[in-house]
């Protein structure tokens, strides 16, 4: 069970996440939707502790995440695999070892940078990789420079990678926003098979409520730093979600199509 205790996080005067209590149980695949800026991407980072709170407690199971350093702190985070709406891949390296970088979480010092240097990685680590591939049905494409994927084979690329870290967590800041709908599909159900066959709770922000709707247990919307719903998918109907948002679905799916083609923020 994930808690968060009344997290805050100010950035001067703005408080992109505004006193959000909120207990996920393991396995559950829960979707958090939101107009831009609602603070949907600060609430996964505040996870991982890529940023840190300005008030309010991470606890999962029972252990106080907001309070690790040093090594407990790097063990959390290899708990916590990321993926991010730009895939984040060493284009240059193939897809074999792109997704052999998820392992990289568990290795330190010495072992660390000779496996950057040479990407010698032992033979039961890319067996292990090999049917990761295998499993997201991109096996065909291990040798090939992860540059010559398109989008979504990129992004299924990337969920290897995070599965192969074998996180307790994944937390997928707008998976599927640089994607068309085919691929968008694809990895979503990527994502769903993840959570089902090995019981990963998964956080994933997304702009599209339908998307949301199709493919999550539950659905959290977020404005200005807050949660105003929080539910299953089924009830978030339209009228509802105008009184949410006080605009109309279509209008949240323009908005939020115009905000994914803006650069993301560092
Ligand atoms: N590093 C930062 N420095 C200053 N302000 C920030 C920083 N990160 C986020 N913010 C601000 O916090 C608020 C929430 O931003 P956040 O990126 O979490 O929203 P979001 O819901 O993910 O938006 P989008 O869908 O556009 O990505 C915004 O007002 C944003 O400008």
């Amino acid at each position: 069970m994930l808690e968060l205790q009344g997290l805050t996080r100010r950035f001067g005067a703005t408080v992109a996440v505004d006193a959000v209590s909120l207990a996920v149980p393991a396995g559950q695949m829960l979707g958090i939707i939101g107009r831009s800026g609602a603070g949907k991407s600060t609430l996964l980072r505040l996870l991982n502790r890529l940023v840190e709170p300005s008030a309010g407690r991470i606890l999962c199971d029972g252990t106080d995440v907001t309070a690790l350093r040093g090594r407990a702190l790097r063990r959390w985070r290899r708990n916590c695999a990321m993926v991010f709406q730009q895939f984040n891949l060493v284009q240059r390296l193939d897809v074999l070892t792109n997704a052999l970088l998820g392992r990289l979480a568990y290795q330190h010092g010495l072992g660390r940078a000779r496996l950057l240097l040479t990407g010698g990685f032992p033979a039961e680590e890319r067996a292990r990789a090999l049917a990761m591939l295998e499993r997201f049905d991109l096996l065909g494409l291990a040798l090939q420079r992860a540059e010559t994927l398109s989008g979504g084979q990129q992004q299924r690329v990337a969920l290897c990678r995070a599965l192969l870290q074998a996180p307790r967590l994944i937390l997928a800041d707008e998976p599927i926003a640089s994607l068309d709908p085919a691929n968008a599909r694809l990895v979503m159900q990527a994502l769903r098979q993840a959570n089902r066959a090995e019981g990963l709770t998964v956080l994933v922000n997304l702009h599209h409520l339908e998307t949301a709707r199709a493919y999550c247990d539950r659905i959290v919307a977020m404005q200005a730093g807050r949660i105003v719903f929080d539910g299953p998918p089924e009830a978030l109907d339209a009228a509802r979600l105008q009184a949410v948002y006080g605009l109309p679905e279509a209008d949240l799916a323009a908005e939020s199509e115009a905000a994914a083609a803006r650069p993301a923020m560092a």
